[in-house]
């Protein structure tokens, strides 16, 4: 049986004119995207993606925000925000990676799962917002937008702007974790915790309820990639490669690391909060969980990243 690699999709690197795309466009980035996919797939390997939503999250709460301020319609509440950003980027990748299939003669199914992931109500995330959302904003226009919206918080995002903020509570367990094995195991392509999950409180015994937030995806695919056993996970982003010093003059791109390499690395501050930060600390929690590998890249560098000729590549030792 061939090994099992779990790619993560990430929401900045399929939005590319930060809120004016339209679906069509999404679309576009998507299908760029499978192509790579689709080439993993034709050499043998078994593939599960995740995907990320923090820029399509964000645009969904400004449609829901803008249509209650004009038209009075009623709010939509931010753990269903998530669950519609999950179904509609999951439609745009199932259907985009079904075509590709159909195009090369793939024998491959694509199945979705609507993934639900547990959160504790007192993660102490939820008092200390931490997750960019939405557009970038310059300095200018997000002092305009704290004064139209009191109740954001913003934060400056890795050199790229100003975003809106929400809380990211750490995810706990994967809700439908043994129907996306179910799928696995029956040859499926699946595309799952979309948008790092629905975010759900336990109420009971087996019984949920949702909650306000957004999952960092790349918190929640290391913890999909532990329970289904991944060999290799695959965080693509907007960069071929990890930096240190990144966005200074003397940025130097990592080739491969070793898990002590990259704490240091860590508390020597590189990563930025919020964007790559979480990358890393995803790729380090899977690696402690029998995870053997970790690659992080672009989604055009997958192929050539796999024979190891492009990305970083964190590893044990
Ligand atoms: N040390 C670093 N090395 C490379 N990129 C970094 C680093 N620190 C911050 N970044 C930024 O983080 C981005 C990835 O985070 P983000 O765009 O939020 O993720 P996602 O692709 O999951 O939406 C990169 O495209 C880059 O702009
Ligand atoms: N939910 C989430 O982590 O999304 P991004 O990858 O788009 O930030």
């Amino acid at each position: 049986m061939s090994k099992l690699v779990i790619v993560a999709i990430g929401g900045n690197s399929l939005v590319r004119d930060n809120g004016r795309d339209t679906i069509q466009d999404q679309y576009e980035a998507v299908r760029e995207t499978v192509v790579n996919i689709a080439d993993m797939v034709q050499e043998g390997y078994k593939v599960v993606v995740t995907h990320g939503n923090g820029p399509q999250v964000g645009f969904a709460m400004q449609r829901v925000e803008i249509a209650n301020e004009v038209r009075g319609m009623p709010t939509i509440p931010l753990v269903n925000c998530v669950a519609d950003t999950q179904g509609g980027i999951g439609y745009q990748i199932q259907q985009a990676l079904t075509n590709e299939f159909a195009k090369r003669g793939i024998k491959k199914k694509v199945a979705s799962v609507i993934t639900q992931v547990e959160v504790s109500k007192d993660d102490p995330n939820f008092l200390n917002p931490t997750k960019p959302v939405g557009s970038f904003f310059t300095v200018e226009q997000a002092e305009v937008m704290k004064t139209e919206h009191p109740d954001w918080i913003m934060i400056e995002d890795s050199g790229r702007g100003y975003r809106r903020v929400v809380p990211s509570p750490k995810p706990i367990d994967i809700v439908e974790k043994d129907a996306i094995k179910s799928l696995i195991d029956a040859d499926y392509v699946v595309i799952a915790v979309g948008g790092g999950g629905i975010p759900v409180v336990k109420t009971g015994d087996n019984t949920y309820d949702g909650i306000d937030a957004v999952i960092d995806k790349d918190f929640a695919t290391s913890l999909l990639a532990e329970q289904v056993q991944a060999e290799t996970l695959i965080i693509t982003t907007g960069v071929s490669r990890v930096c240190i010093n990144f966005g200074k003059p003397d940025q130097k791109a990592l080739e491969k690391i070793t898990v002590e390499e990259t704490k240091q690395y860590i508390a020597e501050n590189h990563f930025a909060p919020g964007s790559m930060l979480p990358k890393i600390e995803a790729s380090l929690n899977f690696l402690d969980n029998n995870g053997s590998r970790v690659i992080i890249t672009n989604p055009e560098s997958l192929k050539d990243a796999m024979n190891e000729k492009a990305g970083t590549h964190i590893i044990k030792a």
